[in-house]
């Protein structure tokens, strides 16, 4: 069980101690990655995905549950810890959701029967309905952001989720970090995106590749978030009667 993940402070790119010593975050909590192009972001990202031990160039350290993270941890896919849900994530098998889906459990262990339940939060998630028998070379980009999210919460066991730039995603935001939290995993976003990151826990603000503060998210903040979620959803909702060729009418603006 995971309980917590720790990043120790190292080195900026100049070689100068990081501001930020020691970042710990626990089970369920949201942290946001900010920080202007080249600040290290996917650095630091990646230091998290490694479990690094010193071993990378800002020579930070990954601790789980307040201790060194087994060498198993580190190097057998069967016990990752992390998983990555990117932008640019593409399917290159030419499988139906549902066989992948299976082939998924069938690797992690989970009953085959979960696959339903992973297609019906998928639905939960984007406004353009998932079929099992669809193939996942045709997916949108928000069908397939939709199905990794349901995925990672339903059948991988990775606790710690690392999400990089889902901006534009064509999927519920705040409901899809809702359903990966509720499973009470650990999740990093790197992400400018006001409706996502007045959503975390707290933010981490990067700067010449190294943690230079960290920022706490206030109220006033997560409630700029929530009204923005709800811009958000209306426009997803809009955006599918449009292609379902609808009439727009009786909209509370
Ligand atoms: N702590 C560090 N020590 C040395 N080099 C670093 C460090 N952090 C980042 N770098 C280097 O700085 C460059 C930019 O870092 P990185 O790609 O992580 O930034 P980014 O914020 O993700 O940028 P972008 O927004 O453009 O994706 C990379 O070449 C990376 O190797």
């Amino acid at each position: 069980m995971i309980n917590s993940l720790t990043i120790i402070g190292g080195y900026d790119k100049f070689g100068e101690k990081e501001p930020v010593r020691k970042v710990k975050v626990k089970k369920g909590e949201i942290v946001g990655v900010v920080g202007p192009t080249g600040s290290g972001k996917s650095s630091l990202i990646y230091d998290i995905e490694q479990l690094a031990q010193g071993d990378t160039f800002s020579k930070r350290k990954i601790l789980v549950n307040d201790k060194k993270p087994s060498y198993e941890y580190r190097v057998n896919p069967k016990k990752k810890l992390v998983a990555h849900l990117s932008q640019h994530m593409n399917f290159l098998a030419d499988m139906s959701v549902e066989e992948f889906l299976k082939l998924h459990a069938k690797c992690r262990n989970v009953d085959e029967k979960r696959v339903d339940e992973v297609i019906d939060l998928a639905n939960k998630l984007t406004g353009e309905p998932i079929k099992k028998t669809d193939k996942l070379t045709i997916l949108s980009g928000g069908q397939s952001r939709a199905l990794m999210v349901a995925d990672i919460a339903l059948i991988s066991k990775s606790p710690i989720v690392v999400i990089d730039e889902i901006e534009n995603a064509g999927i519920k935001k705040h409901e899809a970090l809702n359903v990966l939290t509720k499973h009470g995993k650990i999740i990093f976003i790197v992400t400018h995106d006001p409706t996502l990151v007045l959503n975390t826990d707290k933010r981490i603000v990067m700067k010449n590749g190294g943690m230079q503060k960290i920022i706490k998210t206030t109220k006033e903040e997560k409630n700029i978030s929530q009204k923005l979620n709800e811009i958000d959803e209306l426009l997803l909702d809009l955006r599918e009667k449009v292609r379902l060729g609808k009439k727009i009418e009786n909209v509370p603006m």
